[in-house]
């Protein structure tokens, strides 16, 4: 295995530490990130890991070489004077639909790096989209460097892809959370006892794909496989492919949150 990209050198601080930013940050102390270089910039000072440097705003006297935005697109405008004398080397964020322009023209940074990380980050699972109009080959590999402990990273080469991308991976663990729920009520509806029905659920849904991600075939054949010639599957799997029902509903899904995403994006601009 290749070793992993070191952390990009120099103070690093975050600014919101709620369910995404925890979970990165988290996820990077057990990577080896060392805990003196960090500081975090919160209004209540809830969520930041034990050990680390908690701030009610940037410490005036000291510069940040990172520094990554963490707080709800809605919370960009509250936060972004306080950020604007800083001049960190780097700028991460990763707000939903905040474009480059709308980060830069706010937050003075040598370079600005979009990141769209999804929570399984928390477990090195994740999946980071990464997007910079900058070609330098020195800011690409401090972000690819912050992303790659974290998970899937992927460079996205056309900003305008990135609400998809959002939708897709972003977005997606909380379809799947939704699916696996969905799964198991209807498991549960079948007569199985309710924690059985989720374990089972949950455990077919992890080795799935699993299974999946380093099988040779594409996931289509591997469903072929469960679905013998006459079989039971291949009834169940005719109600999810009746008039493309479960396509049709991804579709949706997936277009409304890339929507919700662009209107974020026209609120920043
Ligand atoms: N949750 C997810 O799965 C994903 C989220 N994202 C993006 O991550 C960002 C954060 O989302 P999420 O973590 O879910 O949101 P949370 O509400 O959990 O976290 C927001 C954080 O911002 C802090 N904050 C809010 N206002 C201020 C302020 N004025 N000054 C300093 N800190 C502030 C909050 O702390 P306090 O209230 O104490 O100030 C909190 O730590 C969003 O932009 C979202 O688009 C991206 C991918 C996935
Ligand atoms: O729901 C949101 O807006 C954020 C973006 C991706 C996941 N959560």
């Amino acid at each position: 295995m290749m070793p992993r990209p070191a952390f990009p050198v120099g103070p690093l601080w975050m600014i919101g530490c709620g369910n995404m930013g925890g979970a990165m940050l988290r996820r990077w102390l057990d990577a080896g990130l060392d805990p003196a270089t960090v500081t975090v910039v919160t209004r209540s000072g809830a969520g930041v890991p034990d050990g680390i440097r908690s701030l009610r705003a940037p410490p005036v006297d000291e510069r940040a070489a990172t520094l990554v935005l963490a707080v709800k697109p809605q919370q960009l405008d509250a936060v972004a004077p306080m950020l604007a004398s800083i001049r960190p080397r780097l700028l991460v964020s990763v707000l939903a639909g905040v474009e480059e322009p709308a980060l830069a023209g706010r937050i003075p940074a040598g370079a600005v790096v979009r990141a769209m990380p999804n929570l399984p980050v928390a477990i090195g699972r994740g999946v980071t989209a990464l997007f910079s109009s900058s070609a330098d080959a020195g800011v690409r590999d401090a972000a690819t460097a912050l992303a790659a402990p974290l998970g899937l990273a992927e460079w996205i080469a056309d900003e305008g892809m990135f609400d998809a991308v959002t939708a897709l991976a972003g977005c997606g663990p909380g379809f799947v959370f939704r699916f696996a729920d969905a799964l198991a009520a209807a498991g549960t509806s079948l007569g199985l006892p309710q924690d059985q029905a989720r374990r089972l659920a949950l455990a077919t849904l992890a080795g799935s794909a699993e299974m999946a991600l380093t099988a040779d075939e594409a996931p289509a054949t591997l469903a072929d496989r469960v679905a013998s010639l006459g079989g039971s599957t291949r009834e169940g799997l005719n109600v999810l492919d009746r008039d493309d029902a479960l396509v049709d509903l991804l579709r949706r899904t997936l277009a409304a949150s890339a929507r919700r995403n662009a209107e974020m994006a026209a609120a920043a601009r």
